[in-house]
């Protein structure tokens, strides 16, 4: 398959903002490259894996298209489980099947562990120092610790239940008091609203302007970090960046999230002066929020190793802030429009929330847990809408063997979590949403089952799956609870609209509109 200056002109985004000027420059840029095009086959024979033709340059970069987890399983339908891609000048390995991975993890998890450097993350996330961007070593365990410790743990996330109930009842309110006028909701722009993260995190109540606005720059966050600077991979063309002004508007964005943060921060900080300078302040760290812990880890590396300054706080905050707000609202989302688009599911699903909380008198976390097809119907939208479809990527730190293929140090693994979850060979009737083949199924998402990785894998695993899992079974056993849910009248007979929108996390592209009837007991 030959590649085509249309396939190229995908890879570059925001063409639409482009003056005339910069189409003639690409224009002629491509023609050239076309005329260099070479053969069908870019890998030179030493032992990589199969990979399809490529620009010289840009190598495979054309190829990522606007949903990359959909073109790259594209891909590995023809090239196999295994590819070996040239984004520019980033030697990459595509991983497609739950085999492949098992073998990757199995003897390479170590190897594995480190992520590539990320213009992108670097920007946005204060040179990575975050959690989830920074590379392998002393610094990723202490922060990684520290998260796990002070907000993860099982205990921190049970110890957080009141603030989930609070939360969720006030959104269940919203939507009664919307329905009073009118009983179509906009269940996604309620969703965003949903400030979990914030209060059990940061200690801290938010307006519905303050999350709205957060919202925004998050939603903005997640669509830069799935994005492929062109000049990153191809630095002879890092002109091109800077000519669609995208790194601008980054930096634009990570002020925006600066301040937000800051504004975290800042309170914790005068809270803390006043309770000292009024004698109540205690050092202990028991029933403080993250922002106080992590503050007061500040500048003092004896017990934990590093020395966490200003802006590696805000990073890990950042990462708090996005994965439990973002990411979680997006499986909520998902999980929505499945039951919605199979009412059939929806009534099985709603039939044993009502019945157990009915037995019961009351929704608890630990009935949610119980829930079998409540709980089967949520991994089947992990399999089916993983919401960071591509995970985060890694790079090797050392060369691999891995099925036959010699795979040499710095090589960037992109593991496609959607294409495994959408692979035949592993799932029957693949395509299709049947929470049934969980039942009685030992299979979960917490990194044992190759075939359902939502949540990645190895030593780099996400290290939110309790705090996550919580909420999301909680929010979605109320909502089914509460109300009976169905198409406005206006799209009833209409397939939903399930397209999707590109970003590390995948969002639904349409807000999800819907019906709300609340449920009574007769
Ligand atoms: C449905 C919700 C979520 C999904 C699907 C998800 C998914 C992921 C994925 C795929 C990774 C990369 C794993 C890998 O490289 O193998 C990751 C990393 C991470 N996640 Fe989550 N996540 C979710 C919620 C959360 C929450 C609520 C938190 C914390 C508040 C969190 C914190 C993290 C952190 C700190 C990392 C970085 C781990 C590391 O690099 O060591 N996540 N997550």
């Amino acid at each position: 398959m030959a590649p085509t200056l249309s396939a190229l002109f995908q890879c570059l985004p925001n063409l639409s903002a482009l003056s005339i000027t910069h189409y003639i420059l690409l224009l002629i840029l491509t023609i050239l490259l076309l005329i260099y095009t070479q053969t069908r086959s870019s890998t030179p024979n030493l032992g990589l894996p199969p990979s399809p033709p490529s620009f010289p340059l840009l190598g495979h970069l054309h190829r990522l298209g606007s949903l990359p987890h959909r073109s790259l399983q594209k891909l590995s339908t023809i090239y196999g489980p295994i590819m070996y891609l040239r984004l520019g000048t980033v030697p990459t390995v595509v991983l497609s099947s739950a085999s492949a991975v098992e073998k990757l993890i199995r003897f390479n998890d170590a190897a594995l562990a480190s992520r590539p450097r990320s213009a992108v993350a670097d920007i946005l996330l204060y040179g990575s120092t975050d959690v989830a961007f920074s590379p392998y070593g002393e610094y990723w365990c202490q922060v990684r610790r520290i998260c796990v410790l002070h907000l993860l743990s099982t205990k921190r996330v049970q110890s957080f239940g009141f603030i989930r109930d609070q939360e969720v009842s006030l959104l269940i309110e919203k939507i009664r008091s919307n329905g009073r006028c009118d009983s179509v909701v906009n269940l996604s722009q309620m969703l965003i609203k949903l400030p979990m993260i914030l209060s059990a995190a940061f200690g801290h109540k938010f307006s519905d302007d303050g999350t709205s606005k957060a919202h925004n720059l998050l939603k903005d966050f997640s669509a830069y970090l799935g994005k492929t600077l062109v000049g990153e991979h191809v630095p002879c063309l890092g002109w091109y960046d800077w000519s669609t002004g995208i790194k601008k508007r980054m930096r634009k964005t990570a002020e925006g999230l600066d301040s937000f943060i800051e504004s975290i921060i800042e309170e914790h900080v005068k809270v803390k002066r006043e309770g000292l300078e009024e004698g109540k302040y205690e050092d202990e760290m028991e029933g403080r929020d993250l922002v106080d812990i992590m503050l007061n880890i500040q500048g003092n590396c004896v017990d934990t190793g590093v020395s966490l300054g200003r802006n590696n706080i805000k990073a890990i905050i950042l990462d708090m802030l996005f994965a439990g707000t973002d990411v979680v609202y997006t499986a909520i989302e998902w999980t929505m429009a499945e039951l919605i688009k199979n009412p059939q599911e929806m009534k099985r699903v709603q039939d044993e929330v009502r019945s157990v909380v009915n037995t019961a008198g009351k929704l608890t976390e630990e009935l949610v847990e119980k829930m079998t097809y409540l709980n089967a119907a949520i991994k089947e939208t992990f399999r089916l809408h993983p919401p960071v479809p591509l995970l985060v990527p890694r790079e090797s730190t050392k060369g691999i063997e891995l099925m036959g293929y010699h795979i040499p140090a710095g090589t960037r693994f992109i593991i496609n979590a959607w294409a495994i979850g959408h692979d035949e060979n592993t799932w029957e009737r693949a395509d299709e949403f049947m929470a049934e083949r969980f039942l009685g199924s030992s299979v979960d998402y917490k990194g044992q089952h190759f075939g359902l990785i939502p949540f990645g894998i190895g030593r780099r695993i996400c290290a939110g799956i309790g705090f996550a899992t919580a909420t999301i079974g909680f929010a979605l056993a109320t909502l089914l609870h509460h109300f009976d849910w169905d198409l406005p009248n206006v799209m009833k007979g209409k397939p939903l609209d399930m397209s999707e929108i590109n970003g590390i996390s995948v969002h639904k592209k349409l807000d999800l509109i819907l019906e709300a009837q609340p449920y009574s007991i007769i």
